[in-house]
């Protein structure tokens, strides 16, 4: 048991593969040589007397999501309800620090008096929309941070658009860098025109809390003002307006597969959050998804946030450690499921909505057999666009700003179910999103 919790912890914590497959950094070398933050106690089991929920910050690049998300530890840990995480511990990979920007998500974990939140820090910039849409595909409720200096930006409204799209329910804004602006006018305006965007997206955008303020003035303990009391105010704000949601703890288990590692003399782990159900410790499970034949295999540990646990629930962040499982046959977007309730499909119809240019959407429209690239939950995949049986005429081109219905044929299977949410992408952009209407085969 400590092995796993000495090298589940910082992962858990940090998502970090992709920038470490980039830089063929090994992570288990990485995992083994650094114990970031005091990971060699023992074991405790996880607490859950208080409620959990996930959380998360979004928005445009360098608005400031990583500092806020320091600066939220740094609030909590001081009231004895989180260990501080400074900036640098958040966006640790060699890449992120030369370049001063997030790139892979952050896991963190603090308390209010209230509920235990789990907390993913991720990436603004446009090229790493696709971290960003797997974080926010775990959180019920998300933080977007804007600068009050640039007010809305592309990300912003892609990020928006994304949340709403993968089934976030509720949003609260944070308006920073409120020490930099001098005109009460201009946050006004930034307030105002975030309300009008978040009710564009769907968001309840007049009741929405905004919240005010300055992260780096928190960090730094200047300024409480703008700087401390609006972290307090943002926290209350996320307690009150994200309800608890109601976990599926009835359902067969079921969990996305978000990222995977492998621990010598131990076996391979996957971790992710939970979508449904609950799982004991020795539990039989099947890998589903991506290869041919879903792979059976057993859950001999459990970990959430570097604590052992017998079980693991629908909501949760879990690492999973699977026995007699290579690491190169779990990849992430398979789920591990209750044997025999999930199956893998290639084809299914869908409803999809088109973005228009103004929308960062393709200029121009697509025809029968388009490619673009699927993202559901943590999967992404290469499919093809096709109009269904029953439409007559196939040369009919799909614009920018419709509606339409499709069939959709997946490059690998995934588990798919009726009512899924999922992007279209393409070149480093979002181009339509849609919903899963029936599955076909
Ligand atoms: N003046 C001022 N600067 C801030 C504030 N918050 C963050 N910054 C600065 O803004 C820059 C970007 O901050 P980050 O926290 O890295 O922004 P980010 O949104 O995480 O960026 P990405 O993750 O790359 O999208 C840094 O130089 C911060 O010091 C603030 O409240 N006031
Ligand atoms: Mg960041």
């Amino acid at each position: 048991m400590v092995v796993l919790t000495r090298s589940l912890a910082p992962l858990l914590r940090t998502t970090r593969l992709a920038v470490r497959q980039q830089k063929g950094i090994n992570p288990i070398q990485q995992v083994f040589g650094k114990d970031a933050n005091g990971a060699r106690c023992l074991a405790t089991a996880f607490d859950r007397s208080k409620p959990h929920v996930n959380i998360g910050t979004i928005g445009h690049v360098d608005h400031g999501k990583t500092t806020l998300s320091a600066a939220i530890t740094k609030r909590q840990a001081e009231k004895g309800l989180a260990n501080f995480l400074d900036y640098g511990s958040i966006d640790k990979a060699p890449e992120e620090r030369k370049r001063g920007i997030t790139i892979a998500t952050a896991h963190i974990e603090y308390n209010t008096e209230n509920r235990h939140y789990s907390h993913v820090d991720c990436p603004g910039h446009a090229d790493y929309v696709k971290n960003m849409i797997t974080g926010a595909s775990s959180m019920d409720g998300a933080i977007i941070v804007v600068a009050a200096s640039d007010g809305q930006m592309p990300q912003t409204r892609e990020h928006l658009l994304l949340a709403r799209q993968v089934g976030v329910q509720k949003i609260v804004v944070f308006v920073n860098k409120v020490d930099a602006i001098e005109d009460k006018e201009m946050l006004e305006l930034v307030e105002m025109e975030m309300r009008e965007l978040l009710t564009t997206y769907g968001f309840e955008g007049d009741e929405t809390p905004i919240v005010l303020g300055s992260a780096l003035c928190a960090l730094d303990g200047r300024q409480p003002e703008i700087g401390a009391q609006k972290i307090d105010e943002l926290l209350k704000a996320v307690d009150e307006w994200i309800p608890t949601p109601q976990r599926d703890v009835e359902k067969p288990f079921l969990m996305f597969v978000e990222d995977v590692f492998s621990i010598p003399g131990r076996g391979t782990v996957a971790s992710g959050r939970v979508e449904r159900g609950l799982l004991k410790r020795d539990a039989e499970v099947e890998l589903v998804g991506k290869g041919e034949a879903p792979i059976k295999t057993k859950v001999t540990d459990i970990e959430i946030f570097k604590k052992s646990c017998e079980e693991s629930r629908a909501g949760d962040n879990s690492g999973l450690l699977l026995r007699s499982v290579k690491r190169e046959d779990v990849k992430r977007g398979m789920v591990i499921a209750k044997p025999g309730t999930v199956k893998a499909y290639k084809k299914f119809l869908c409803s999809m909505y088109v973005l228009t240019k103004e929308e960062g959407g393709r200029h121009t429209g697509f025809s029968d057999n388009y490619k673009p690239q699927l993202f559901l939950r943590t999967a992404d995949e290469a499919a093809a666009l096709h109009w269904p049986a029953d439409v007559p005429d196939r040369s009919k081109m799909v614009m920018p700003g419709d509606n339409v219905e499709m069939e959709c044929e997946l490059h690998s299977p995934l588990a798919i179910e009726t009512g899924q949410r999922f992007n279209i992408r393409e070149g480093g952009r979002t181009v339509a999103t849609g919903l899963v209407t029936r599955v076909i085969g």
